[in-house]
């Protein structure tokens, strides 16, 4: 049931909004479809690649770099010249395409804003079209946000960043738009809205007739990176716009895309604009990557820092070959973010932020992120003071020293220690991540650091990877093996835990029980989940017929329920258990005719 004016073989299948109809026109959707259809069997054939990949990694091979690709990494070519309008990107701000955040985070001094439809936002139907709302308004300079509570209305500056969009990664669908009757590929519905509502008014206004600017998510190969090339060239042709007009910088954010690196930058040689050190999904695609692999049992996760020789050495690899095809080479994000009530432990927070953005600077790096506005101005005085004036390093910092880093160093076991602490932070982090994703919030901030759908995943791959080889613990200076059973406890305790921290109210509010339910069993599971979010994408998914179907069967048990109620009132005859039983049983039945639906629809198209 759809109340969008669709072309043909388009459904939607989301809520109406009569603010979502301005973003999902026919013309936008028939872009979206015209995507979908050039290229989605490259994309199967993509993810097809990606499993084939993982036969051979879980078959004990390994990532490496591959030789038939050679002459790429070895000729000399360049990637197409930077952009002026985005020449300085010293200190980048990240954050969800959340009305209020948008404004702050253009607003918040940083050089560019990477609006996030990925690791920082909750899939959801609402947050995805309201996010297009946002955006359109804040490339037309219109976006406005009041805050009732506080009385204040917030509205852009004079001078704003510049605005990059991060759409989903390949792998994840948007099952509320049907195209051909499949669901739409979530990437190409990202970019296509955002690209066919925003690319006019961007060039002109913002991007001194470049742009729109993307950053590219999860890939794992070159051959992904390609799709995207191809994306882009067809939105520039049906656009009539210049070729090497859209730009886009690429995170390396899985173990085997960082042996990509060149050739990703070879496949988007006249739209990139740099790579990206994506530190957390790194973390988190190494532990997947090897997750047949019983002798690679990483350290605790607040032990693999940037000072780990695979991670340094990944760092300084990404280094050296942006510069080497001239484009930026851009830093990660530190999860410290502010803490308002703690002086000592601010301070704190903010050295440990300051020191990891000048070995990011040090190291050659042209920029980096930050997750929160307050750690803009310090990040950018580290930046600023160490780049001599200049608003990048790509000709100042070849750091061909690196062209030294082997493959081996590249999946160098991080060193360090595992604890039963760690097991625990693990499970509570993800269930309290999981819990706010379901509803709605794809970034958190947790024991004052800022989580999101890559640092909760390697909270899940790595309790599974424990669990899986029965890990032992040392750490905590006692001796202690993984087992179900000892992570059942973990589960139970930190549940216990949690709801204390965040109060009965709160904690029967969310949905934190079903989210410990899930977790405990992602991490469980015998063979382990390719992504959390992919997982869970089900229980987000709401469609509107669905929805409908669900209020009035709602309103009719309530109804029978009422009929009920009196009747017994009337009649003594019937016993408090039967009216009990009978509620029960409409309820659960109405509970379950609601999933089944949902289930088969969606099964069907994911
Ligand atoms: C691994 C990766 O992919 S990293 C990239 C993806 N992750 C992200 O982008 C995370 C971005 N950061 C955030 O979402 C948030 O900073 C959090 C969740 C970590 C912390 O949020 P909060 O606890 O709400 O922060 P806090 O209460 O200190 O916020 C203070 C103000 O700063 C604003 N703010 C905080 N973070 C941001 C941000 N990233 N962008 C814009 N504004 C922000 C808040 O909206 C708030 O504004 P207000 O005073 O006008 O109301
Ligand atoms: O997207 C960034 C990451 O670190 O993951
Ligand atoms: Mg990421």
């Amino acid at each position: 049931m759809s109340f969008y004016d669709v072309p043909d073989g388009v459904e939607i299948r989301g809520r109406y909004d009569h603010q979502f109809a301005q973003i999902l026109t026919r013309d936008a959707l028939q872009f979206v479809a015209g995507l979908q259809r050039e290229f989605r069997g490259q994309v199967r054939f993509a993810m097809e690649c990606r499993r084939e990949a993982k036969k051979r990694y879980n078959s004990g091979g390994s990532p490496g770099f591959d030789p038939a690709t050679r002459f790429i990494r070895e000729s000399n070519w360049k990637c197409a010249t930077v952009p002026p309008a985005v020449a300085d990107r010293s200190v980048e701000i990240t954050g969800p395409v959340e009305r209020k955040m948008i404004i702050n985070a253009l607003n918040s001094g940083a050089k560019v804003f990477m609006a996030d439809f990925e690791d920082a936002l909750s899939p959801s139907w609402e947050n995805l079209m309201k996010g297009h709302v946002n955006l359109r308004d804040a490339v037309n300079q219109t976006i406005t946000f009041q805050d009732q509570a506080r009385n204040r209305v917030y509205k852009l500056n004079e001078t704003i960043a510049k605005l990059f969009v991060r759409p989903r990664g390949w792998h994840l669908p948007e099952a509320h738009i049907i195209i051909d009757g499949e669901p739409a590929i979530g990437c190409l519905v990202d970019f296509g809205l955002y690209f066919y509502h925003n690319h006019a008014m961007y060039r002109s206004a913002h991007g001194a007739g470049f742009g729109p600017f993307f950053y590219l998510p999860k890939m794992e190969s070159s051959r992904e990176a390609r799709i995207w090339n191809n994306v882009f060239e067809r939105a520039e042709r049906t656009s009539g716009i210049e070729r090497g007009s859209i730009r886009a910088t690429v995170l390396i954010e899985t173990l085997p895309a960082v042996f990509q690196m060149d050739e990703i930058l070879y496949e988007l040689r006249d739209h990139s604009v740099g790579l990206n050190c994506g530190r957390w999904d790194y973390i988190f695609s190494y532990i997947k990557t090897f997750q047949a692999h019983p002798d690679r049992l990483l350290p605790d996760r607040v032990q693999v820092g940037m000072t780990q020789h695979f991670m340094r050495c990944y760092s300084d690899l990404l280094i050296r070959t942006c510069h080497r095809r001239g484009v930026h080479a851009m830093g990660g994000m530190a999860a410290q973010i502010p803490i308002r009530d703690n002086p000592a432990a601010n301070e704190a927070a903010l050295e440990l932020v300051r020191k990891d953005k000048l070995r990011e600077v040090r190291a050659g790096h042209d920029g980096t992120w930050a997750a929160h506005p307050g750690l803009i101005k310090p990040i950018l005085e580290v930046f600023t003071s160490n780049m001599a004036g200049k608003a990048n390093q790509i000709h100042t910092a070849a750091r061909e020293d690196a062209d030294a880093i082997t493959e081996e160093d590249l999946v160098q076991m991080p060193r360090g220690t595992r604890s039963l602490e760690g097991l625990r932070l693990n499970t509570r982090v993800g269930i309290q991540y999981l819990a706010a994703w379901l509803t709605g919030t794809g970034s958190v901030p947790l024991y004052n650091l800022m989580e999101d759908a890559a640092t909760a995943e390697i909270s899940r791959v790595q309790n599974w990877q424990w669990i899986k080889y029965g890990a032992v613990l040392t750490g905590d200076g006692v001796k202690i093996r993984v087992t179900p059973e000892l992570f059942a406890k973990v589960v139970e305790e930190e549940m216990e835990r949690i709801k204390r921290e965040v109060g009965l109210e709160k904690f029967t509010r969310g949905r934190y029980q079903e989210a410990g339910k899930i977790f405990a069993k992602q991490c469980t599971t015998p063979e382990l989940d390719d992504f959390l979010t992919l997982d869970a994408y089900n229980l987000i998914v709401l469609y509107i017929n669905t929805y409908m179907v669900i209020i009035t069967k709602v309103y009719i048990i309530h109804k029978i329920n009422k009929i009920c109620v009196e009747s017994l009132a009337r009649d003594p005859q019937y016993c408090e258990i039967h009216k009990i039983f009978r509620c029960w049983y409409l309820n659960i039945s109405l509970l379950q005719s609601y999933n089944k639906t949902k289930d088969k629809e969606t099964s069907t198209l994911l």
